[in-house]
């Protein structure tokens, strides 16, 4: 069992027992439910940099990279820096995130938020839209074909963008159809936790011109954009490179003035 197959067996677990807590038609009547998103894919192909940043306490590969965030400052100070969205992560046992820290995001910045999570079920995106994302991330290694069709489409009739991650061709190919915003790539391997931006680079050519493309993880350098650059790719996840640092905000300020 690598460590994906784990989580997932624990958020089968985890959503059956929110369904049970927190009925949709709760959800759905929430304020945050109703209103307008920004998107995503937009505002990546509007910018020249194309930093998305991660609110990231930790991490299966990585343990503790900072359990101490405040994150409506570390909101705040992204979109100072001029980052073209946030992603939150709201897995609680392995990453230490929560949906709490998406509604707080949501109440400090007006920006594209993306709720980073394991997402099962259709009721985590009514959940996430609940919650104040603008956008979902779904995980070709753990959807059906037809789950990625039915939980995109919902996704987007609910005004959501979405990024779909994929690691390896095969899941690629399964995962291309118009209901999708972003095709990101994913440069670690989930059974080793190596990372390599020529993963990045493989699948590029296989990505139609039509999907914003996305490079993420293990990016720590303005070179490593430079590189990635020319493959196509229009957005970058970085994470743990901004939350080790004391202020995440600053030093993603800091990086993304390198990069103009
Ligand atoms: O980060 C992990 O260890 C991890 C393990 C298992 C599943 C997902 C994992 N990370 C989620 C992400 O996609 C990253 O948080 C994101 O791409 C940012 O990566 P980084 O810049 O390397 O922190």
């Amino acid at each position: 069992m690598n460590i994906l197959d784990k989580i997932v067996a624990d958020k089968y677990k985890e959503v059956n027992l929110k369904k049970s807590l927190i009925p949709i038609h709760q959800l759905e009547s929430s304020v945050l439910f109703n209103r307008t998103t920004f998107s995503l894919a937009n505002a990546l192909r509007n910018s020249q940099t194309g930093i998305i940043a991660e609110h990231k306490r930790r991490s299966p590969s990585k343990g503790t990279i900072n359990q101490d965030t405040n994150v409506g400052q570390v909101a705040r100070g992204y979109k100072k820096a001029g980052v073209c969205g946030m992603s939150v992560l709201t897995d609680i046992k392995y990453f230490g995130g929560s949906l709490e820290d998406l509604l707080l995001a949501r109440a400090c910045v007006q920006m594209p938020l993306l709720r980073k999570e394991f997402i099962i079920d259709e009721y985590q995106i009514l959940e996430a839209k609940a919650h104040g994302a603008d956008v979902i991330l779904l995980i070709a290694a753990v959807l059906s074909k037809e789950e990625i069709k039915t939980f995109s489409e919902l996704a987007k009739s609910l005004g959501l963008d979405v990024l779909l991650e994929v690691h390896n061709e095969e899941e690629l190919q399964k995962s291309i159809m118009p209901s999708l915003d972003m095709l990101g790539v994913n440069n670690r391997n989930l059974k080793t936790f190596e990372v390599s931006l020529e993963t990045s680079k493989t699948l590029s050519k296989l990505i139609p011109d039509d999907f914003v493309k996305v490079s993420e993880s293990g990016i720590s350098s303005i070179e490593a954009i430079q590189d990635l650059k020319p493959y196509g790719y229009q957005g970058f996840l970085i994470g743990e490179n901004f939350m080790k640092t004391d202020n995440p905000g600053k030093s993603a300020l800091e990086f993304i003035q390198k990069l103009k």
